[in-house]
């Protein structure tokens, strides 16, 4: 049976974040990303959210070329073929290479689609099976230690189950070694975004007397030989974000031993149907995973706790409330944490409710595909 799709839109959204999120890169405060709807003839909307940043700083995507890529290539790929089932867009686009929070982002709005049809949760289309997940906080590095050590309180007495600190060469290993004295029992992990270089393996070992759950990234953005090496030299688990973009680079990372965690994220690897093939050679494996986060609006939010479902999604992601990012989210309800948890919702599709006016009033550009 054919996946009905009548219309693409794309709507490009401008949000200021509450406050500003710096990591070993720089600073940001506002945040440009599409929303995708994909309609069909009957009233079903399926929603997707883009990702990239406005610089690229973190992959080489951008707001820009998110657009370029979907307006002049995805869109015309959807138009040309007929779906049966979310998971062969992963396929139709293969002839674009790279680009996959673009294709991310078109891939989840399909996907959503397809759940309402079926009148199946977002969770359930993915063959998740938990009824709630566990999330954590990534927190910014902070102009002072002491609002640093301010902000874990509050988290860790709201019950986020682990705390995630951005890390650079100049705030590491002191800023940590004071976080865990006032925090002796908390998870804690760092997230360095590829701040240093194998000259820095002694800086890094001394890491191991703190007892991080892991370090997420610390060497280069595209590197899986140099972090196998300093991973065979540290106790402290590497985990790797950036440099995963698809299940058969986690393949080779697992083989080359780089990493003993993988954080998954939607966009990098192009798409829930790769983010899933990731989460199932992991399970083989025995490798465990978590949902990261791109300072997602509620859309993003609400497919990364669908994709969080899957059981081997072990450890806690970043997905935390949207009142910690936004003034006021795009859907309803909002996403809440109570003792670090979010109830899966029973909804079909992403589970959450567009809210139109929230949506309107922060929509910059809007255009209609008709596919
Ligand atoms: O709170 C979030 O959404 C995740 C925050 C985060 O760590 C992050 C935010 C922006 C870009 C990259 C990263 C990262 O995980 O490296
Ligand atoms: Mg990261």
């Amino acid at each position: 049976m054919v996946l009905p799709i009548s219309s693409i839109t794309l709507r490009r959204l401008n949000m200021k974040l509450k406050n500003p999120f710096t990591t070993s890169f720089g600073t940001m405060q506002t945040k440009g990303f599409f929303i995708i709807e994909a309609a069909d003839d009957d009233g079903h909307k399926g929603f997707g959210e883009s990702v990239a940043f406005s610089s690229p700083w973190y992959t080489e995507e951008t707001v820009e070329t998110t657009k370029h890529m979907i307006k002049d290539f995805l869109i015309n790929i959807i138009r040309a073929n007929k779906i049966q089932h979310p998971s062969e867009v992963r396929d139709l686009f293969k002839p674009v290479k790279r680009n996959n929070m673009a294709k991310a982002a078109v891939e989840g709005a399909i996907w959503d689609l397809y759940s309402k049809q079926q009148d199946i949760t977002l969770a359930q289309a993915l063959g998740g099976t938990k009824q709630t997940i566990e999330v954590g906080i990534s927190l910014g590095i902070q102009p002072t230690v002491d609002e640093l050590l301010k902000k874990i309180s509050r988290h860790v007495e709201e019950g986020y189950k682990r705390i995630k600190i951005k890390i650079k060469p100049g705030w590491d290993y002191d800023v940590l070694k004071e976080v865990r004295k006032n925090f002796p029992d908390t998870q804690i992990m760092a997230d360095a975004n590829s701040a240093y270089t194998l000259d820095d393996i002694d800086h890094l070992r001394k890491l191991d007397e703190l007892n991080l759950m892991m370090i997420e990234q610390p060497l280069a953005h595209d590197d899986i030989i140099d972090h196998a090496k300093l991973q065979s030299v540290i106790e402290t688990p590497v985990c790797l974000d950036e440099s995963i973009h698809s299940a058969d680079d986690a393949r080779k990372a697992i083989e080359l031993k780089s990493c003993q965690i993988i954080n998954v994220k939607i966009g990098r690897v192009g798409g829930l149907a790769e983010a899933k093939a990731i989460h199932d050679l992991c399970h083989e494996h025995g490798i465990n995973i978590w949902c990261g986060g791109m300072l997602e609006a509620g859309v993003g939010r609400a497919h990364n706790i669908a994709l969080t479902t899957l059981p081997q999604f072990t450890m806690p992601g970043d997905t935390a409330g949207s009142s910690l990012y936004w003034e006021k989210d795009i859907i309803r309800p909002e996403v809440t944490v109570q003792d670090g948890i979010i109830p899966i919702p029973d909804k079909p599709g992403i589970g959450y409710t567009i809210d139109k006016e929230a949506l309107e009033s922060f929509t910059v550009e809007k255009e209609i595909f008709p596919i």
